[in-house]
């Protein structure tokens, strides 16, 4: 293998790309109304998202970051929306070697699917259900998915320690991430979220939030 003659005058040093990219976020983002213990989670999902206006969307529970950080230090699992989701989670961040887990490919959801009406993330959510209670849920694609978890849990479903609700796009994404941000008024259900309103989100962000949650380090 030959490396290319370089043509091009670019930063290439992983380490030093990072350190470059949060600095610059450091700079340009307005951190100040974000709370101390979730600035590095902010950092993580504007990083993720290459948009530092990012911050001004985000809303964040206050027990967000240590009942994620508790429940994952204990070992609980991680259930995602898309593999892409779990692809983008780094394994040897994660305190616990906790497992990933995403049951879009299952053999039951396709049908289960069908029957019930829904999308397929959706009803690989139900599929959930056993490792639920505790978990860490991050959703970063599917609208539907956020909605299932919402619904899951207000039939009496169990419930997960810590959501990240970052579902992207024009069809349902905005509403779901409202019905995730007033969940606790609207029902009296207190669950620790982090989201951001609006059309943004996606699977990058998700795993960049779940990144930041699992260590501390930038
Ligand atoms: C409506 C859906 C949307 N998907 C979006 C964006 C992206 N999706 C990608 C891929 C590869 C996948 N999307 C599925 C989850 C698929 N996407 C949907 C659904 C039709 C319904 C979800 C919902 O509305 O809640 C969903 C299929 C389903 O039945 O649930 C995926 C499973 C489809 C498939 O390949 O089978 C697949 C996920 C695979 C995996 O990771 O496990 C994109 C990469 C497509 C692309 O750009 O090429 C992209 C990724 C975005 C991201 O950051 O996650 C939208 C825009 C989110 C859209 C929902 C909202 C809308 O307004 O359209």
């Amino acid at each position: 293998m030959r490396r290319p003659r370089k043509a091009y005058t670019y930063v290439d040093d992983g380490p030093a790309i990072y350190v470059d990219s949060f600095a610059t976020i450091r700079r340009e983002a307005r951190l100040d109304g974000v709370p101390t213990d979730a600035e590095k989670l902010a950092v993580r999902m504007i990083h993720g998202s290459g948009q530092v206006d990012l911050v001004d969307d985000l809303v964040i529970h206050p027990e967000l970051v240590s009942a994620a950080r508790t429940a994952l230090m204990l070992g609980a699992p991680i259930l995602t929306d898309a593999r892409m989701v779990a692809m983008g989670i780094t394994a040897g961040r994660l305190p616990a070697d906790n497992p990933v887990h995403c049951f879009l490919t299952d053999p039951q959801v396709p049908d289960l699917a069908t029957t019930w009406g829904t999308t397929r993330t959706a009803a690989a959510v139900s599929l959930w259900e056993p490792l639920l209670d505790g978990a860490v849920v991050a959703i970063g694609n599917a609208p539907t998915a956020l909605f299932h978890l919402l619904e899951m849990i207000l039939d009496g479903g169990p419930r997960p320690a810590a959501v990240v609700g970052c579902p992207v796009g024009f069809i349902g994404a905005a509403e779901s991430k409202e019905a995730l941000a007033s969940f606790g008024t609207d029902h009296g259900i207190d669950l620790p979220f982090v989201t951001v309103r609006g059309r943004r989100g996606g699977s990058a962000m998700a795993s960049s939030a779940i990144n930041a949650l699992a260590q501390e380090a930038e």
